[in-house]
């Protein structure tokens, strides 16, 4: 049983030592508002420290591994996570609030995939190679070899901590970089539970390091800004992506960014009427709302619209909303006060916009600790134009504007009348819609009756201001190398 009561202080992890930032912040639970830890936060010259360390540590014994051995080394990180399984379902569940079976389910066991599955990938890589036949009856012999980056910093968000964050860990090294990492300040615990297992693996200094902090003018913003990085994996806002790119621009550092959605499902007449409910409820509720890949908008073909939005109000009045360790709980709070305050803000604007309240939009009262923690109760509007902020705009919490559409053209227009593109869920019966649909959709991803169904080899990335680049499958070996092609006459 996992506990999520107070941790002792968080450290930073600097060229294999733990240390003291210069100060400290606190770490708050969401459910109930008691102090979780307190987290050291490094200063610019521990950040400055790290990737001198971590550009050192390229030169050392780790600049010598061999593919197989660093994959034989990401599969012993993987076994570390996996020994200490209930140790990071309690970290995620004391800086989240989440419900353990989803750490449990989810975050923990993609950690551990995220590093099996790029070890292997690195190990069973091949490069390109091609013969050049010469007018003179010579030959060109042409192939390519990968090389790392360099030293890669990583930042990371808070809605799926330790998942985000190994999910370009595991490339990331697998293709012999080091890294700087910085997770987010609401959620500093399964890092550093992960970097006890980096040091207890034996990873040479230097090659992982974490630091605490904050963003602008704190851990996040130095780290960008530091010359010797080769490149920023980041996580996070479109604002956050736009400064870090502005923080690197001068040297041209090579970036993969992962930024907001404001994600459409669209539930046509034809579809299974029941699994596109439970579809549209998992894709707008899951973790709080609190997942990228979200539902904020969805769209419903007309003929079906007032029972699905009478059918979606029911699933969303049903959801169990908790402690984490109690039986069957399905929602948690959100991040902490300050994001429920945004959310809230949403709330308040729906009513100014002139949305019709179908459910939701406020705090549920609990009348114990919790009324300390950071809850909202999932939320459904319909009524609001698609000009309306609530409509255009992501909020990242349970809430989702449900609006009629009556063909396939309108409805991709609307879809694809967004600042974002990160990814769009479908339901059809229709085998030959769901095709011409999903190719027309100005997304990264588009599931057809699924939703955040996840195959690691696939790209992953949105367009517009959903972010630069592909992770996952070959797109993250590509991203975590630089690419040579030597050529020979033979
Ligand atoms: N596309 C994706 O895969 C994906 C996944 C998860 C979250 N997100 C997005 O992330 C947001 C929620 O996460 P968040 O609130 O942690 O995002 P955020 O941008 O506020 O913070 C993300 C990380 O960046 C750091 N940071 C902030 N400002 C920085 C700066 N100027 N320089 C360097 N680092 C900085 C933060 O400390 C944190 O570690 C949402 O918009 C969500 O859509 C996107
Ligand atoms: O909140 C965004 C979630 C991103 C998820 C992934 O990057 C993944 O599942 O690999």
């Amino acid at each position: 049983m996992a506990t999520y009561q107070s941790a002792p202080d968080l450290p930073l992890y600097i060229d294999g030592q733990f240390v003291d930032g210069f100060r400290q912040f606190d770490n708050i639970s969401p459910v109930d508002g008691h102090l979780v830890s307190r987290v050291a936060e490094a200063s610019e010259a521990q950040v400055a420290a790290a990737v001198k360390a971590a550009q050192a540590a390229l030169s050392g014994p780790w600049g010598q591994l061999s593919v197989p051995a660093r994959a034989a080394l990401m599969h012993r990180v993987a076994d570390g996570i996996e020994a200490r399984f209930e140790e990071f379902v309690a970290a995620e569940v004391a800086d989240t609030g989440r419900p353990e079976n989803l750490a449990r389910t989810l975050d923990v066991p993609r950690a551990i995939a995220n590093f099996r599955t790029f070890a292997d990938l690195a190990a069973t890589s091949v490069s390109e190679c091609c013969e050049t036949p010469q007018a003179d009856g010579g030959l060109l012999f042409n192939y390519t070899v990968r090389k790392p980056l360099g030293v890669v910093a990583v930042i990371s968000p808070w809605n799926l901590p330790l998942l985000l964050l190994t999910w370009k860990l595991g490339p990331a090294l697998a293709m012999g970089n080091t890294v700087v990492c910085k997770p987010s300040e609401e959620t500093p615990s399964s890092a550093t539970l992960l970097a006890e297992v980096m040091h207890a693996v034996g990873l040479p200094a230097g090659v992982f390091n974490l630091i605490h902090g904050f963003g602008p003018g704190s851990a996040g913003e130095f780290l960008t800004r530091q010359p010797e990085i080769a490149a920023v994996s980041f996580t996070g806002e479109s604002r956050t992506g736009s400064a870090i790119m502005k923080a690197v621009a001068d040297g041209v550092k090579e970036v993969s960014f992962e930024l907001g959605g404001k994600n459409a499902a669209v539930v046509f007449a034809d579809a299974d009427f029941d699994a596109a409910v439970a579809g549209v409820a998992r894709s707008s509720f899951f973790n709080t709302g609190q997942v990228c890949l979200c539902s904020e908008r969805v769209y419903v073909e007309r003929p079906i619209f007032d029972r699905f939005v009478a059918a979606l109000k029911e699933r969303a009045e049903a959801l169990k909303i908790g402690y984490p360790n109690e039986a069957g709980v399905e929602l948690g709070p959100l991040v902490s006060q300050k994001h429920r305050d945004k959310v809230l803000s949403y709330f308040a604007l729906a009513r100014t916009e002139g949305a019709n309240l179908i459910t939701g939009g406020d705090v549920p009262l609990f009348g114990d600790a919790r009324d300390n923690g950071s809850w909202v109760r999932p939320t459904i509007w319909t009524g609001l134009g698609d000009d309306a902020r609530c409509v255009r705009e992501e909020i990242f919490g349970p809430v989702c504007h449900i609006a009629p559409f009556d063909d396939e053209e309108e409805v991709l227009a609307r879809v694809n009348d967004s600042q974002y593109g990160l990814a769009c869920a479908l339901w059809t019966s229709q085998v030959g819609r769901a095709h011409r649909l999903a190719r027309r959709v100005h997304t990264g991803i588009v599931w057809v009756n699924s939703w955040y169904a996840r195959d690691l080899r696939t790209p992953f990335g949105g367009s517009k201001l959903s972010g630069m680049g592909r992770e996952g499958g070959r797109h993250s070996l590509d991203f975590y190398s630089e690419i040579s092609n030597i050529c020979i006459k033979l």
